[in-house]
């Protein structure tokens, strides 16, 4: 299998980086475009724009995704791509590996702390980094995630999966919990270069931004500016 770029290095060696995800709809809002999509064009758009890294749904039944669109956009691009899924099985970390993902998506609410800990030790042996997704950082507390030998990034999403709601101010009052030791990423509701310089400042590695990009009429000019450092 061809080596995948690093998706914690991706992360690690920008100031503030924008991770732009290629999502076709969503359960709350629907259809992101009029028409069909092209994955690929998506995605070569945000590499141009200077994402860091991009994300693909590939979740059918709520976002209209597949790994065929993941693998379409890994063989496009240069920059690592993660799987974004609900992914609970060493199977689905394989399949995001195989299809071509730097990383994949754990929800740390969605899985036991046993479960938890297995696939993060697994995601180690076939060599995929994780973005860790809490809620609360309290869903993650005591995980020694050294200990794993976790390779990654943590990430707060401001949408509670439960109820869908955002609250805009979630990452920048949880940032300081989530510690220093990987990078971090808020994720979800960021609508503009505004929100952007808030969670930059507020020591955010870097930002997963779905619908605004996919809404814009110039992707790219709306990535780069929220390439904001
Ligand atoms: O479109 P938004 O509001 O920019 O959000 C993107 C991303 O954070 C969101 O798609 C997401 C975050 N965590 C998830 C878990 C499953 C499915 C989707 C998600």
């Amino acid at each position: 299998m061809i080596a995948a770029p690093s998706f914690e290095g991706a992360l690690r060696t920008r100031r503030f980086g924008v991770i732009a995800e290629v999502k076709r709809r969503s359960p709350v809002r629907g259809s992101m475009t009029d028409g069909e999509i092209s994955p690929r064009e998506v995605a070569l758009d945000y590499q141009a724009g200077g994402a860091a890294a991009i994300s693909v749904l590939t979740d059918a039944p709520h976002f209209g995704g597949s790994l065929d669109d993941l693998a379409e956009v890994a063989q496009a691009v240069s920059i690592p791509v993660l799987r974004k899924d609900f992914l609970l099985s060493e199977r689905d970390l394989c399949d995001a590996r195989i299809y071509g993902a730097s990383a994949a998506l754990l929800i740390a609410a969605a899985l036991d702390r046993g479960d938890l800990e297995r696939l993060i030790r697994f995601s180690g042996s076939i060599g995929i980094d994780i973005l860790l997704e809490v809620h609360d950082p309290e869903e993650i507390s005591g995980l020694d995630l050294v200990g794993l030998d976790f390779h990654g990034a943590l990430g707060i999403n401001q949408r509670d999966l439960l109820t869908f709601e955002v609250d805009p101010d979630r990452a920048v009052s949880f940032r300081s919990q989530l510690g220093d030791a990987f990078p971090v990423v808020a994720e979800s509701g960021v609508k503009g270069p505004e929100d952007a310089r808030a969670l930059a400042e507020a020591g955010y590695d870097a930002i997963l931004v779905g619908e605004t990009l996919m809404r814009a009429e110039d992707r790219l000019g709306a990535l780069k500016a929220l390439c904001v450092l």
